[in-house]
């Protein structure tokens, strides 16, 4: 169980990353939504004991990670936005040279393990080949392997699937899925399919603050009959928006449709539809409805 009480942080321009944040997650995978800019990496970084918080606690399994986070270490898997890999090595070659920066000393189990690793994430087939040629998702499912060495009970995975087409985003969603049944995995990224896929706890963060929280389905559920559609010329966009709670506006092959948040049919020409998770993402969101759904 990992517990994140009041967690705040302010970087040196004066920005306010995190305020206040409080989450309890346990096992399996935890979404935390959010826009760019929402602080999910400041978070993630905070919870890897990358970097400290101004103020808050973190406590996994009784443990107060910010006084002790070497203990947190050796029980973390971390995944950054962004990692670089060495050119000109080979994916086993890296594979088993970060297993001895993360203490696999013994050459045997470290083989075993590295191994295991490449088949796990479908990289065995390629694992001689120089990881800085990999594809995006071949990079991605490498960085999954590496944040598995060691066996952790914590893994962090920032924003992973940012940038992959749709056949490799679904194969990162397998992996992760598998690996989500024995660890807790908390996954950040501003893709809502990658929570409604795969989380069955949530958090919404938008401005440092933690806007929602819960099962993706209950609060599916709390829009039910709520959320409204129409299609709508592009001139009228802004009419719209001021007589109604527009909560999102998207396009639909080349026309504007648009989804409002009313307990009744709020004008003519309005359909009522079945909400989705993206309906409760952009309800839920500050600024709306300036929000542009994915089409
Ligand atoms: N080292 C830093 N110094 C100053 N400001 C920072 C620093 N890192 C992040 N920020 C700012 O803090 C806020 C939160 O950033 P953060 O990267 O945590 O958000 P995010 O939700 O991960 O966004 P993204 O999806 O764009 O990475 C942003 O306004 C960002 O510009």
């Amino acid at each position: 169980m990992l517990t994140i009480s009041r967690l705040s942080k302010r970087y040196a321009n004066g920005v306010k990353a995190l305020d206040s944040v409080s989450l309890s997650i346990g096992n399996g995978l935890f979404g935390l939504l959010g826009p760019n800019g929402a602080g999910k990496s400041t978070l993630m970084r905070t919870l890897a004991t990358l970097q400290e918080p101004d103020e808050g606690e973190i406590l996994f399994d009784g443990c107060n990670i910010l006084a002790e986070p070497q203990r947190l270490r050796r029980q973390l898997g971390y995944l950054p936005q962004d990692f670089g890999v060495y050119p000109g090595v080979p994916a086993v070659q890296l594979l088993d040279h970060l297993a001895v920066l993360k203490g696999l000393t013994h050459r045997g189990e470290r083989a075993e393990q590295v191994d295991a690793l490449l088949q796990l994430t479908n990289l065995y087939e390629v694992r001689k080949k120089d990881v800085s040629t990999f594809s995006g998702g071949m990079k991605q499912r490498f960085g999954i392997a590496q944040a598995l060495l060691g066996s952790p009970r914590l893994l962090i995975v920032d924003e992973p699937t940012a940038g992959l087409d749709p056949e490799e985003r679904n194969r990162f969603h397998n992996l992760l899925s598998e690996v989500g049944e024995s660890v807790v995995v908390i996954l950040s990224t501003h893709i809502v399919e990658d929570v409604r896929d795969l989380c069955s706890k949530m958090a919404i963060l938008a401005g440092g603050q933690v806007l929602l929280e819960g099962e993706p389905e209950r609060l599916v559920e709390q829009l039910e009959g709520r959320v409204w559609r129409k299609t709508i010329p592009k001139t009228s966009v802004a009419d719209h928006r001021a007589a109604h709670t527009v909560i999102s506006t998207h396009l639909y092959g080349g026309k504007t449709r648009i989804h409002v948040l009313a307990d009744a049919c709020p004008d003519t020409g309005f359909e009522r539809v079945t909400p989705d998770l993206e309906d409760v993402y952009f309800s839920a969101l500050p600024g709306q409805p300036q929000q542009e759904r994915a089409a």
